[in-house]
């Protein structure tokens, strides 16, 4: 056993093969020099300003010590926040995934807070007017007021205009009644409404002069704000344990006729007058849907975020971790030199990077639709939504995929709460769920792809991250297969072509047989998802190498060496993933898959060497990865050692429960 300050032999013999420059690496994943610095300023501000990590794990206290602890953390860290990190980013800046990240060494759950800053705040930013934006941002900014996003009831998330919570316009008194007519009208699962918001933002169906005007976002006060007890007419609480999120006070909200201000309703979009008219005032009706694409666009930071942190920790374990023997006698391995693990955990550290410059490029691409629907421009939005919808869905899901996949590659300890992974894997399954579900997003983005197949069929240009459909509408034939970087984007867009046609086809066939379209769309639904996906994973693949050749056209030579060879690993790992797929809309032959296979076994081999420093250039602080198993000094048996004296069931050496029950019990006679 090393002692407490050494670094594990095996980590430090790993650090010493690396042949790259490791901060080279995390400059690009970062985003430049700059980046890097600034990162690590709000760090070191973040995490020397009391970083509470718990006497107790998390996962040892029960439901409502869990919750005050968390409620206690962030309120330590909402100070920080406010008092510090804004004034280093700036208030425009204020939703910074560098900060956000922060907040990982305080909550290894969730913060009770997270969704009055990730929803709340960034609503009232893009629903409000300049007018209401300058009553509720300072308050909200400030947490004088704590609030919520509460959209989702318990018979609706999906199909939001099927929401059943109605707010009615009361001319006589310039109010909004807020009602819920039916059980499944109750709100359901807004993080951070069942114990601590006193302020929600609530989606609900308008009436004003007896018609209905569809859903509309609302700012509703639910508690009093000195003694925190739910306002008269409103029925408030926690909906119960779940898979994860469980300090999130994910919870349930009723209205009895509740009367809100007219100027509740958040009116940058919509607006009802004193007299009770309404004025539609977006020239897009699908603006009020605006923190959900926000959020999307923010996750697919998540999901390479979060499994950056998965990968590090399943990496420097297998790097520490012996076991079996290769022959007889022989010393026991280090886990990662098994090509098996290998083909686990170098695709995930490619995925992450994969990821991370995708969200970065479509973080441009949001704020560049934003600049212009500010001068009235709305024509992107669609692609936006399009492609926030499939990246969101394809991001999260292969995210959760792969953090489970560094699940198993720790084995039996990667189960122990204390690795982290069941904590992450459960945060990341959640994010394929929520703010639109995985199958109902690519249904979005396979509307949007018909209708570009259909504009190229009519030889009209199509918007840019769709323009190789004009290219591969005429192309009967099969794309001819070339084994390179470039001939695998290709072919994943003729892929991606290829599927979106034969739905076209088949849905056409539908409507010939006698369908309507609706019903003939649905019977696609299951080939429009995967073309979706298709056209998805073609956007990747494009983005990760392209956008990675570009930003390592000044670094050094190893460094470009081994990013290429990560970057090609991706490619050719989905090229044998989808090579059923190749086969049936390009020229590859068996032959050229065996090539594949063998390449990809090559590159696995070539990346073994640096993976410890792969993982290492993502930088993660040992307080922020949080895990006994993927600490940078890898003494993981300590760790797991030192967690199991914190155990509460381990203060006394005899359980009180064995006079109660067990000792009664092995004396009673049957
Ligand atoms: C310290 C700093 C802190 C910062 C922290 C930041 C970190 C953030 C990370 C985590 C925090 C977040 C935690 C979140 C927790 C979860 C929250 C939630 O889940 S909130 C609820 C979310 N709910 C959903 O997402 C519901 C999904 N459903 C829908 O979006 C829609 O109902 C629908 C499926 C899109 C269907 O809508 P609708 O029936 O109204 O439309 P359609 O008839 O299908 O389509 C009509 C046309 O409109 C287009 N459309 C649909 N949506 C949009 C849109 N958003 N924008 C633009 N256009 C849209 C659609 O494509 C159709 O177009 P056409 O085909 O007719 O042209
Ligand atoms: C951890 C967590 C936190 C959340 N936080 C919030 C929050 O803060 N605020 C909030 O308002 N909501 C929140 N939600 C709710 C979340 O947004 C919804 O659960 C999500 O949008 C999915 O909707 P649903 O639950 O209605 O699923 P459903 O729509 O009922 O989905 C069930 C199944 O039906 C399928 N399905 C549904 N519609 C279609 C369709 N048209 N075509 C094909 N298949 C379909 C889906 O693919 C899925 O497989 C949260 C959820 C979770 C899990």
């Amino acid at each position: 056993m090393s002692s407490k300050k050494e670094i594990n032999e095996d980590l430090v013999n790993e650090r010493r093969k690396c042949n790259f420059n490791i901060q080279e690496v995390t400059h690009i994943i970062d985003g430049g020099v700059e980046n890097t610095l600034q990162r690590k300023k709000i760090e070191d501000v973040a995490l020397n300003g009391g970083a509470s990590l718990d006497d107790v794990p998390e996962e040892c206290m029960n439901l409502r010590e869990r919750y005050e602890n968390a409620l206690r953390k962030s309120c330590v860290y909402a100070n920080i926040l406010r008092n510090e990190l804004l004034e280093i980013t700036g208030i425009e800046n204020f939703g910074t995934p560098v900060i956000r990240r922060t907040g990982d060494a305080f909550f290894k759950d969730i913060s009770p807070f997270m969704l009055h800053l990730g929803m709340f705040v960034p609503t009232i930013m893009g629903q409000c007017t300049a007018e209401q934006q300058g009553i509720w941002l300072p308050k909200a900014l400030d947490m004088q007021i704590i609030g919520a996003y509460a959209q989702t009831e318990l018979g609706h998330g999906t199909f939001i205009r099927g929401l059943e919570t109605t707010a009615t316009y009361d001319p006589k008194t310039k109010e909004f009644i807020l009602y819920s007519p039916t059980i499944t009208s109750y709100k359901w699962w807004a993080g951070g409404l069942g114990r601590t918001a006193n302020h929600c933002i609530v989606v609900a169906q308008l009436y004003t002069q007896g018609k209905c005007h569809g859903v509309h976002p609302f700012i509703v006060q639910i508690r009093d704000l000195d003694t925190h007890m739910p306002l008269p007419g409103i029925k408030v609480g926690e909906i119960g344990p779940r898979m994860g999120f469980n300090t999130a006070d994910n919870g349930f909200l009723g209205f009895n006729h509740f009367r809100i201000p007219r100027m509740n309703m958040m009116m940058k979009n919509a607006q009802v007058l004193e007299d009770g008219t309404y004025v539609k005032v977006a020239r897009h009706g699908k603006l009020t849907y605006g923190t959900m694409v926000f959020v999307r666009v923010t996750l697919v930071n998540e999901a390479s975020f979060n499994l950056s942190k998965a990968v590090t920790i399943a990496v420097r374990y297998s790097a520490v971790r012996r076991q079996s023997e290769l022959r007889p006698g022989s010393a026991e391995p280090q886990i990662l030199d098994y090509p098996t693990q290998q083909h686990k955990l170098f695709i995930c550290i490619a995925t992450a990077h994969a990821f991370q410059l995708t969200a970065n490029w479509l973080w441009h691409t949001f704020t560049v639709v934003q600049a212009e629907m500010r001068k009235g421009n709305i024509d992107t939005l669609p692609e936006l939504h399009a492609l926030s919808s499939c990246l969101k869905a394809v991001s999260t899901s292969d995210a959760a995929a792969c953090i489970e996949q560094c699940r198993f590659a720790c084995g039996g300890h990667g189960y122990m709460m204390s690795s982290n992974l069941p904590y992450l894997y459960s945060f990341v399954a959640a994010t394929r769920t929520y703010e639109g579900d995985y199958t109902v997003l690519l249904l979005q983005t396979a509307r949007y792809l018909v209708k570009a197949w259909e504009q190229a069929e009519a030889k009209k240009i199509v918007t840019p991250t769709v323009a190789y459909l004009n290219r591969c509408f005429d192309t009967n034939e099969k794309v001819a297969w070339t084994n390179s970087p470039e001939g695998i984007i290709k072919s994943f867009q003729a892929i991606a072509a290829g599927k979106i046609s034969l739905c076209v086809k088949n849905i056409r066939q539908r409507i010939k047989t006698g369908m309507d379209y609706e019903d003939a769309w649905l019977m696609t639904t299951v080939q429009l998802v995967s073309a979706a996906e298709a056209h998805c994973r073609s956007m990747i693949l494009d983005t990760y190498w392209n956008e990675m050749q570009r930003l390592t056209k000044t670094s050094s030579d190893n460094v470009k060496m081994v990013l290429y060879q990560l970057t090609t690993l991706y490619l050719v790992y989905w090229a044998l993933e989808k090579s059923g797929d190749l086969l049936r809309y390009t020229s590859i032959t068996e032959g050229d898959i065996d090539l594949l296979q063998k390449e990809y076994e090559d590159l696995l081999v070539k990346i073994r060497p640096n993976a410890v420093g792969l993982v290492d250039a993502f930088d993660l602080r040992d307080e922020i990865l949080r895990s006994t198993l993927g600490s940078y000094d890898g003494r993981v048996y300590e760790r797991l050692m030192e967690e199991v004296q914190k155990n509460p069931l381990n203060k006394v050496p005899v359980d009180p429960s064995f006079q109660k029950y067990l000792k009664p019990f092995m004396k009673s006679k049957i």
